[in-house]
Order: C-alpha cells, then sequence, then structure tokens
C-alpha cells in the first residue's frame, strides 16, 4: 500500500490539475476507519536539522534499515503507528469505495519499491512487463501520477507510458501527458518546475559530493536534477558516519539545501520548496 502525503509548494498552479476538488486537496477528509496524521510530525522525523549531530542521523538511517528496526524503538514505533493508522487499501477496499462515491479517483503511485523492486544500483531499478501492463490498465480507469525523489527522465525511462502524470525531483518537476495525447485530449498540458534556477547551484553541489565522497568505496551521488541523493546501501556501515560527515561537509556552505532521509539514502533538498514524500 502507498500512502501520499502532499506538502504543497507555493503555486501549484499546474498540480491543480492533478485533483479534481480543491477543497479536498487543501485538506483532504479522512475517510471512515482512517485516522490523520501529522504531516508535519512525519517530516520531522525524516528531516535532519541543521543542528542535528552526525551520529544521530547515522542512527536514524541504521533504524530505518528493516534489519536494525529492533535496536532503534521510537523509530520502530513510529512506522508501527503509521501503518496502524493507514491500513493496506486492499484490506479497505470497500470502504475506499464508499468514500469515493461521487469523487474522481486519481491514482498517486510511488516507483523505488512499489513498481520495481529495491536493488542496489539505483541506475539498475527496472520495472517488470508485467507491472507496466497493470499500470497501463490503471491509466485506463483514473488519472494516474508517479511521484518519486528521482530525476523525472529517469523515472519516464524506467516506466516508458505516456498517460501517466509523472512528479520528479519530490514533486519539484512535474509534467502530464501531452495535449492531444489518448489521455489528454482536451486540457492543457501540464509543466511545473518552479525551482529552475537553483539548478546551477545544485549541479555544483552534486560535483562537489561526487568529488568529497569518492573516498568512500560504495557511495554514491545521483543527481535527480531538483535535488539529489547521497546512496548509503552500498556502504560498509562502519563508514556511514564517514560518509555523512563527508555530506555534512559539503552541505555547511549551502544554506538552501536541507537533509531529509529515506531508506539508506539522504536526500538534499531546497529549503525553500515543501517536498511531496510517498511512504509505503
Ligand atoms: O522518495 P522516493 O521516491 O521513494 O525516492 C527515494 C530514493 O529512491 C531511489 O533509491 C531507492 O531505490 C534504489 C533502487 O532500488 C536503492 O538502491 C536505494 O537504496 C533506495 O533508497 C532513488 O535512487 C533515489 O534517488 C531516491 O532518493
Amino acid at each position: 500500500m502507498v500512502s501520499f502525503i502532499e506538502e504543497r509548494p507555493k503555486n501549484i498552479a499546474a498540480g491543480q490539475n492533478m485533483v479534481s476538488d480543491p477543497k479536498s486537496a487543501q485538506k483532504p477528509p479522512a475517510p471512515p476507519g482512517f485516522i490523520s496524521i501529522s504531516r508535519k510530525k512525519l517530516l520531522q522525523n525524516l528531516e535532519i536539522n541543521a543542528g542535528a549531530r552526525v551520529n544521530s542521523w547515522v542512527d536514524s538511517m541504521r533504524a530505518s534499515s528493516p534489519t536494525h528496526m529492533k535496536s532503534a524503538p521510537s523509530i520502530a514505533d513510529d512506522q508501527g503507528s503509521w501503518n496502524l493508522n493507514h491500513p493496506s487499501a486492499l484490506d479497505m477496499f470497500e470502504q475506499i469505495i464508499d468514500a469515493s462515491k461521487g469523487k474522481q479517483i486519481v491514482m498517486f503511485l510511488d516507483y523505488d519499491g512499489t513498481l520495481s523492486p529495491i536493488v542496489a544500483d539505483p541506475d539498475r531499478a527496472f520495472m517488470s512487463k508485467k507491472m507496466r501492463k497493470t499500470v497501463r490498465k490503471l491509466a485506463k480507469c483514473f488519472p494516474t501520477a508517479i511521484v518519486s525523489g528521482r530525476c523525472r527522465d529517469k523515472v519516464y525511462n524506467f516506466v516508458k507510458l505516456a498517460e501517466l502524470y509523472y512528479a520528479g525531483s519530490h514533486g519539484m518537476d512535474i509534467k502530464g501527458p501531452e495535449k492531444g495525447s489518448k489521455s489528454n485530449k482536451d486540457t492543457e498540458s501540464v509543466l511545473f518546475q518552479p525551482a529552475s534556477e537553483f539548478l546551477p547551484m545544485i549541479d555544483e553541489v552534486y560535483k562537489q559530493l561526487v568529488e568529497t565522497t569518492k573516498s568512500t568505496p560504495g557511495a554514491k551521488v545521483e543527481n535527480n536534477k531538483f535535488c539529489l541523493s547521497v546512496h548509503f546501501r552500498c556502504v560498509d556501515e562502519k563508514k556511514w558516519s564517514e560518509l555523512a560527515q563527508q555530506v555534512k561537509s559539503v552541505l555547511k556552505d549551502y544554506p538552501k539545501l536541507r537533509l531529509t532521509q529515506g531508506r539508506k539514502v539522504s536526500h538534499l533538498e531546497l529549503t525553500e520548496y515543501k517536498f511531496i514524500h510517498v511512504y509505503q
């Protein structure tokens, strides 16, 4: 089950095309059986604020790995309560159908770990033909969007379905089906890139991170265009603190960037914007 949490950036005009009811976009009503939980609280757990010690950052990275869940009660408890409050859609099917009566259903899907398996090399996270067929069928029934931290083009190259909306860089790069395409006969096509002015800075930080982290075996920096990822997955855990320290040493000169954390990955995002995160 994928749960979608939206942090709406300023002036997300194009994104409105993706939501049929603007009121519900501002404050989605919790369907029966769902308890809403504060987005702020969730993001606080992921966001690594400027003053945080590298050790606590690395500890919570360890805790986000299933093999370490038991040794980090606070994070594990939090994920437990998340699952409790957001049960699988398959178990709530009737309730979802009831709650959706008279409304337009829109599907938001995560890519990594949802449409594709988690693999060691992020460039090889391929989607199966069977999954592509399923997503194609789904998109015939509902407007369907893929929301990912990755660069939009990269996700598109994995998924290869022109009829979908793609939100890359955690929502900083949104594109819909072209006008005139099968799935978009009437409306204008959507292109939303509010942070283009930051591209040179992000490229600069990318190069610095590649240079700074090259002494750590297994470290990989991924350029997601409007944000960056530093992968810890293939780095020996004994070296995680060293890698975290290297990332911090670059970040300190860029106050316009902040760190948030995913599964064995750290994201560098623009402080000025709220980013979309999808949780499994
Ligand atoms: O917020 P998301 O859309 O879930 O993006 C998080 C990161 O996803 C990708 O990394 C994850 O999948 C990789 C391939 O399976 C895996 O190697 C990595 O350890 C996972 O964290 C993507 O490569 C990153 O850029 C995203 O930040």
